[in-house]
């Protein structure tokens, strides 16, 4: 691990591929179909602009910010993503603890290969955490889960409404993608007892013997509820009493819909690519909603954050934080813990000195005018 340096998150991806499996790899890395939506994700940063202020006083940088109600130390969550003992043998437990020391929140994934209690305990003393929720057919095993999150300190819920099934992902239907022996779904153990004799309802066979195709996919499509709609908002308040956020949303109409339902909080999100191919870039889908939003709850966006800057555009355009993906993996793949740590603080020190050089001593200074769409000039007055 000490030897293990890079300068920015754009050069860990060649790394992590050097010391991973292919099909880990290729799970870990890869979009839907053409990866169109994967890749806009990252162009659409360059852009945006960004129009800096000049003779501020920068001598301080704040980056804290509260999310609900709790502080965090600067305005990014480590978005929830599945099977981290793939990359690293501590997987989301090392995670977590990056987490703790960096004052920032963890979004712990249902499909975690740690239990959901263990990875909350790994955090404790750090941000707040917030649980990942995949809705299955089995409602009493939901509640449990829920349940068991809030019980294990777990301050906020966020429900995946992308992914009713998983997006056609070639490299996983090409690899033959199953989680590797010895690892396990450690959240769903109690999914299988409970949908008992159910036909199709045995996880464990699917996850781990794929047969042809992805065994995630199958596995998935055998066990979550395709069928949720807005409803399913007030059934799970009826359950616990966590905040809840919704992520996946694209429109301001479903943000719309979702505030009306009475969400905690929206997450801005095509999933890292990896679900509707050609779906908008989540920058871009951002400003409708945050508009449509009117900060009457946190407006939270990820897709292809690898930089301070990229950072500084989504909060201008509207975001309260962003959440960061693939670049924990590959620094939980290239040095554990200390790996994801090292991506943390690069990742930190881009943004104070980028909200520096932009004129803003904290958060609350970013405004609208301070970036520039595609279709506006630098010479406009802003
Ligand atoms: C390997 C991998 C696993 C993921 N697993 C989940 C998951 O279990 N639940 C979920 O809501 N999103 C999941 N996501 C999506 C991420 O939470 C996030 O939306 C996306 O990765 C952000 O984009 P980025 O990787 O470009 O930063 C996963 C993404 C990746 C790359
Ligand atoms: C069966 C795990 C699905 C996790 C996920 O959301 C993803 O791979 O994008």
């Amino acid at each position: 691990m000490s030897d293990l340096t890079f300068q920015n998150l754009d050069e860990l991806e060649p790394l992590a591929q050097q010391v991973l499996p292919k099909t880990v790899f290729g799970y870990y890395a890869s979009g839907s179909e053409t990866e169109s939506t994967l890749r806009d994700n990252r162009a659409v940063f360059s852009r945006y602009r960004l129009m800096p202020r000049m003779m501020v006083d920068v001598s301080n940088v704040d980056t804290t910010l509260t999310l609900l109600g709790r502080k965090v130390a600067y305005p990014v969550l480590i978005a929830p993503m599945a099977m981290q003992c793939m990359a690293h043998p501590d997987g989301e437990l090392a995670v977590s603890r990056a987490a703790a020391a960096e004052g920032i929140p963890m979004v712990q994934s249902t499909m975690g290969t740690v239990g959901l209690a263990d990875v909350r305990q790994a955090g404790v003393g750090g941000a707040l955490m917030f649980f990942q929720l995949y809705v299955f057919k089995n409602r009493g095993f939901v509640r449990q889960l829920v349940q068991h999150a809030e019980r294990s300190g777990y301050g906020g819920l966020m429900v995946t409404v992308d992914a009713p099934f998983l997006g056609k992902r070639e490299a996983d239907e090409r690899n033959n993608f199953k989680l590797p022996d010895g690892l396990r779904l450690a959240n769903l153990e109690g999914l299988g007892a409970n949908l008992g004799a159910e036909a199709g309802a045995n996880t464990d066979a699917a996850v781990h013997d794929a047969g042809e195709g992805s065994g995630v996919s199958k596995h998935f499509s055998d066990n979550i509820d395709a069928s949720l709609t807005w409803s399913f908002v007030a059934w799970l308040r009826s359950v616990t009493s966590l905040p809840i956020f919704v992520k996946g949303i694209l429109s301001a109409h479903d943000a719309e819909k979702g505030v009306d339902a009475g969400v905690d909080g929206i997450v801005v999100s095509n999933h890292g690519g990896r679900q509707l191919d050609t779906a908008p870039a989540s920058l871009d889908a951002l400003p409708a909603i945050a508009a449509a939003v009117g900060k009457r709850v946190p407006v939270l966006v990820d897709g292809g954050i690898r930089r301070g800057t990229d950072i500084i555009k989504a909060l201008a355009l509207g975001a309260d934080a962003v959440l960061l993906g693939r670049p924990v993996l590959w620094g939980l793949a290239l040095g554990g813990q200390e790996g994801v740590h090292k991506v943390l603080e690069t990742l930190r020190k881009e943004l104070r000195l980028s909200m520096a050089l932009m004129g803003c001593p904290s958060l609350a200074h970013l405004n609208r005018r301070m970036v520039l769409a595609p279709w506006e000039h630098p010479s406009a007055r802003l």
